[in-house]
């Protein structure tokens, strides 16, 4: 086992860099209790954390490591998988692995995170309370603009777009979850984010700061529409695009 795929001193390198977000997602309740987590994707290495850890102590020596043309040519089941480094603690990898990767194969994603956000359950809760819906709309709120518009498209939203997260349903182990992650980015090739029913949301983005900075506009979203919702303020609205006047 290699040790050198996470030992760096440079705190921007994916071994570091994962258990230093850990420690600011679990500030923001995101994977409290050692649900949630991140991973990165540095061309062909993937890093992993262990599963079922407290994700804010974890250590760079902790993580995983794989080769993604490996996992992908040997078509290798879940359960056989080939990792480039492991810890040499008893640990398993995260349970999320196979969900990270698709973020990764069908995305070409350089980050994924998952969070257990209260926000993003409550928003799920809902959807579900009012007709099961399967899909989070809102549109015509400024922190719209903090997500891009598609896989492989450039730009980002504007105020006036409306945000669409697919939502699907949990279930009762986490990797069984894959398919139909799968599923929801083939119906929404340009989504970023898939909310699971009473469970969490994953976002990813092209990189880490792509990734990091759509999870936290998220949050704000979500957040947003739980508060709204009480209010009994609509999600989606009609507003007609405000011309600037200009004075010569
Ligand atoms: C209380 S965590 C339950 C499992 C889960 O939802 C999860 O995200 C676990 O991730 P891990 O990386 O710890 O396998
Ligand atoms: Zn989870």
């Amino acid at each position: 086992m290699s040790a050198d795929l996470v030992t760096s001193p440079d705190p921007s390198h994916p071994a570091n860099l994962i258990p230093s977000l850990c420690a600011k997602f679990w500030h923001l309740g995101w994977v409290t209790g050692t649900g949630g987590g991140c991973s990165i994707r540095d061309d062909d290495l993937v890093y992993i954390a262990p599963s079922g850890v407290q994700k804010e102590l974890m250590k760079a020596s902790d993580l995983y490591v794989l080769s993604l043309a490996a996992q992908q040519s040997a078509s290798l089941s879940r359960r056989q998988r080939v990792y480039l480094r492991a810890p040499e603690s008893g640990l398993k990898p995260s349970q999320c692995t196979p969900l990270f990767l698709a973020a990764f194969t069908k995305r070409r994603a350089g980050c994924c995170i998952h969070t257990h956000s209260q926000w993003a359950v409550l928003v799920t809760l809902l959807l579900e309370a009012g007709s099961g819906e399967k899909e989070f709309r809102i549109n015509n709120i400024e922190q719209i603009k903090g997500f891009g518009r598609g896989f492989e498209k450039s730009g980002n939203l504007g105020y006036h777009d409306t945000l669409v997260i697919p939502v699907i349903e949990n279930t009762a182990h986490e990797e069984d979850l894959t398919e139909f992650l799968e599923e929801a980015m083939d119906r929404y090739p340009d989504t970023y984010a898939v909310l699971v029913r009473r469970h969490g949301v994953y976002v990813w983005g092209e990189n880490v700061h792509k990734a990091k900075t759509q999870c936290e506009s998220l949050d704000y979203l979500f957040q947003l529409a739980v508060e709204m919702k009480k209010l009994g303020l609509p999600w989606i609205t009609q507003i007609e695009p405000v011309v600037p006047t200009r004075t010569e």
